[in-house]
């Protein structure tokens, strides 16, 4: 299994607990971090100690439910936070209040908004706090259970998808793909959107080499995009693919026309994740994201969108309907990552002979910058939406037809 971006302990039902895998350390620290409440929860979604839409939702859920385990408790004092418990109705009213603070902490993924509201409506219905409690848990031990095993099951529906299109086009040989940003285990409960798509082709891979059908269409390479200016793609989907050991040259974003005018094996498709798809189709994801697709339609290479239904919001119509988030100028400016030696690359310690985190400049201080975190796919440079349900390809007119996914 590889690293776990969240690790929720279930076993006393009375005392749950939640660590985080702090991935602004990642690759060469590999520290977790404990969430006791909203405000853990804000923090870690807001600083990017955890991201990936669907983690986000997931660690945003898990932070509600530690507070009200809290609020739950006969040693926590009331009067030490936001709450008035005088009446069960101001308590409600406060933790609406508190799930809008944490709905703040990142705009774009709408996977946390869609949990936010479920558990608000389970809040709506609620007559005590020990019977919130109850349902806030089942919810958020299900969305965990079904967000790996629906990763798991749209992998496998992409990979059939991908394969069976090579095969309508005689095609029989070794090929590559590409990937930006991180869509794998650290950015979900597991497996992974488009890189679990990447997974389950890896393993049909291995499978034909094992079985010498060495004349069928097999995936043989990833080309991962290391995705400015946080760095997702080289920190952490190249980390989880050498883990897997699965074949990959990690790639700088300028690179992707000239890698695939000049690989030495066929590109035959882009697999990326999503945070929010809307209506029509059109996709926020990871910025880089639409210029990836423009190359690729240029190219005449599959373009696909990954996402759970989790990540559907079907209240806006279009791409214009999205708002997205732009992050600090200093997360542009900054370099953040490990001292390390130059030749080995092992990191450097420090007196408690721990590795040491380090921000460098490589920009001037004064200068203005423009930092957003996502772009917007327009729905005519994407070529499918796999998702757990099955993929979803445009008809004749060029529209996506999602309704089964609302
Ligand atoms: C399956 S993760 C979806 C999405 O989230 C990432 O954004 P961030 O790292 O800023 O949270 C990226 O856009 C992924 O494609």
């Amino acid at each position: 299994m590889s690293l776990e971006a969240i690790l929720f302990n279930k076993s006393d039902k009375d005392n749950l607990s939640v660590k985080i895998l702090d991935q602004l350390l990642l690759p060469y620290v590999t520290k977790y971090i404990p969430i006791y409440n909203i405000d853990d929860g804000y923090i870690t979604i807001k600083k990017m100690q955890v991201r990936g839409a669907p983690a986000i939702a997931m660690v945003g859920a898990l932070s509600v439910l530690l507070e009200i385990q809290l609020l739950n408790s006969e040693q926590y004092s009331f009067d030490q936070c936001n709450y008035d418990a005088s009446s069960w109705e101001l308590l409600k009213e406060q933790l609406h209040k508190r799930l809008e603070y944490l709905l703040s902490s990142r705009p774009t993924a709408v996977n946390l908004g869609n949990a936010l509201h479920d558990i608000s409506n389970i809040l709506d219905n609620a007559d005590n706090i020990s019977s919130l409690k109850e349902e806030v848990f089942n919810y958020t031990c299900k969305l965990l259970e079904n967000d790996i095993k629906d990763n798991v099951t749209m992998g496998n529906n992409g990979a059939r998808h991908l394969l069976s299109l090579l095969e309508k086009e005689d095609f029989h040989s070794d090929f590559g793909v590409l990937t930006i940003c991180n869509t794998a285990s650290l950015a979900t409960a597991g497996y992974g959107t488009a890189l679990g798509v990447i997974r389950s082709l890896w393993e049909d891979s291995k499978q034909k080499t094992a079985n010498g059908n060495n004349n069928m269409a097999k995936m043989a390479h990833v080309f991962p995009l290391e995705t400015r200016p946080y760095n997702q793609g080289s920190r952490l989907t190249a980390y989880e693919l050498v883990h897997d050991q699965i074949p990959a040259t990690l790639i700088p974003d300028s690179s992707i026309a000239y890698r695939i005018m000049t690989s030495p094996l066929p590109i035959k498709a882009a697999f990326v994740g999503a945070d929010r798809i809307v209506r029509n189709g059109d996709t926020a994801n990871k910025i880089g994201t639409f210029q990836l697709a423009v190359i690729c339609k240029q190219f005449g290479i599959k373009f696909f969108v990954v996402a759970p239904r989790t990540t559907i919001d079907n209240k806006t119509h279009t791409g214009d309907g999205i708002v997205v988030e732009e992050r600090k100028a200093e997360e542009f400016k900054l370099v953040s990552g490990t001292l390390v030696h130059a030749e080995t690359f092992d990191p450097i310690l420090d007196e408690d002979n721990m590795p040491i985190s380090a921000k460098v400049g490589v920009a001037p201080p004064e200068v203005d910058v423009w930092n957003p975190s996502f772009d917007v796919t327009p729905h005519e440079f994407i070529d499918g939406i796999i998702t757990e349900v099955g993929v979803f390809t445009k008809n004749n007119n060029g529209n996506f037809a999602l309704t089964e996914l609302f």
